[in-house]
């Protein structure tokens, strides 16, 4: 009975997909795809009510799987270079040249899944912008991305030429943002304080325009010193790890991190925020944006290498491209919790990613390396989305 109820939801989702983009699809299908999104929220920690995370953390768990059949495009044969997504990644310096290559790979795996030939359309779908020491790095580990050797550290740079340099770093990103479906920044970056003034004003530039945001890794750290980057922007995510978390809470709401509640501190730092979304990593992930929380508990894998968060922040990315896309709520009689795309994208990054963990974790065990997750995206998504 379940599996004919779960079918029976996938073939309505493919039949909406399949009817072309939701913008030219019937106004009945689009009510009965935004009915779906709304029973997949109708249990979650809203903002609302009193209720504590022991009464409720069984039904905020996120009905991950229907999520990424709703949000994921059918593969389309009529589809063309770019209308899958575009995404960029801004980080990789002298230290770092692995975590921008696994965020940008991982979400140009994603885009190139729903395109038939990756041939014609694949190229020019993920960028990365990172330091000029870092790209030919990058670049040797993948002919497919697009490596731009722009950013620059303080010590290559004299006092006097730095406003002239940060001028041309921001110009020059600034050519392709309006390209973009969403930025991630932060894997890799360093902490360089030149460099974050750089990214400071990338970031300024993709919020006047619109680009959504995701910030990990050392973008929060530079974040939780200029709170005023994201607040208030509902475009942006954060995705703190157990580190990264920490001093957040610290910095916005000033205590210590409470676990023995912890949606309703999450709740609290997204709406002090302004209302970003924020997904904190661990054992569960939890992503809140202000209004309501979610959880994503998916058996992932034991192994914690290094890297894992990097092919999160890219696939939520895409995701998050993805759901934009759908509009959901554009009838205006939807429930607002999960027709967020931000939260709908880090969800079904959060999934996605869990799931390819484990299943590299059945075939590799305890030599899993962050490359074998990255190898079982496809199939992850595939046994769950079948093409
Ligand atoms: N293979 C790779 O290239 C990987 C790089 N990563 C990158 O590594 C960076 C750090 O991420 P973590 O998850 O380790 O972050 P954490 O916040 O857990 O930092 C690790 C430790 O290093 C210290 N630290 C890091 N940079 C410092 C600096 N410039 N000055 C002083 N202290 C510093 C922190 O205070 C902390 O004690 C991020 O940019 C992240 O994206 C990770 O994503 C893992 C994989
Ligand atoms: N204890 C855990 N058990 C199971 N899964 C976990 C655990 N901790 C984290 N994860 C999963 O691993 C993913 C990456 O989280 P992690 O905390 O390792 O990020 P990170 O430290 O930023 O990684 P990176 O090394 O890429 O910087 C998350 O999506 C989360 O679901
Ligand atoms: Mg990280």
């Amino acid at each position: 009975m379940l599996i004919r109820h779960g079918m029976n939801q996938l073939t309505l989702l493919n039949n909406v997909r399949n009817s072309g983009t939701l913008a030219s699809s019937s106004s009945a299908v689009l009510r009965r795809q935004h009915l779906l999104i709304r029973c997949l929220s109708a249990h979650s920690y809203n903002s609302g009510g009193n209720n504590r995370w022991q009464e409720t953390k069984p039904s905020m768990e996120a009905d991950a799987d229907n999520i990424l059949r709703a949000i994921t495009p059918v593969l389309d044969p009529t589809k063309h270079k770019g209308q899958a997504g575009k995404v960029a990644v801004i980080g990789g310096c002298r230290e770092y040249t692995g975590a921008p290559y696994f965020a940008a790979i991982s979400a140009l795996k994603i885009v190139s899944l729903i395109l038939l030939d990756i041939a014609l359309t694949g190229a020019d779908l993920s960028h990365v912008f990172c330091t000029k020491d870092a790209a030919p790095v990058i670049k040797s580990y993948s002919p497919e991305l697009i490596v731009h050797p722009i950013l620059e550290e303080s010590y290559s740079v004299r006092d006097e030429d730095k406003g002239n340099v940060s001028r041309k770093v921001v110009a020059e990103v600034d050519k392709w943002m309006e390209r973009f479906d969403c930025i991630v920044v932060g894997p890799g970056l360093g902490r360089d304080p030149f460099l974050l003034d750089c990214v400071s004003e990338i970031m300024k530039q993709a919020r006047q325009s619109n680009v959504p945001i995701v910030v990990d890794g050392d973008g929060l750290f530079l974040v939780t010193n200029s709170l005023d980057l994201v607040s208030g922007y509902p475009l942006a995510v954060l995705t703190p790890n157990v580190n990264e978390y920490k001093r957040l809470v610290q910095k916005v709401l000033n205590r210590e991190v409470n676990d023995q509640d912890a949606p309703q501190e999450l709740l609290s730092l997204a709406k002090q925020f302004g209302g970003v979304t924020i997904l904190r990593k661990g054992k569960s992930d939890l992503i809140s944006d202000g209004q309501t929380v979610k959880s994503v508990t998916i058996y992932g894998s034991p192994r914690r290498c290094g890297g894992q968060g990097d092919i999160l922040s890219g696939s939520v990315a895409v995701f998050l491209s993805w759901a934009r896309r759908l509009n959901l709520g554009a009838e205006g009689n939807l429930g607002i919790s999960t027709t967020n795309p931000t939260v709908l994208g880090c969800i079904a990054g959060s999934a996605l990613l869990r799931k390819a963990a484990s299943l590299a974790f059945e075939n590799k065990k305890r030599s899993t390396l962050t490359t074998d997750i990255i190898e079982h995206l496809g199939k992850s998504l595939e046994d769950i989305c079948p093409a």
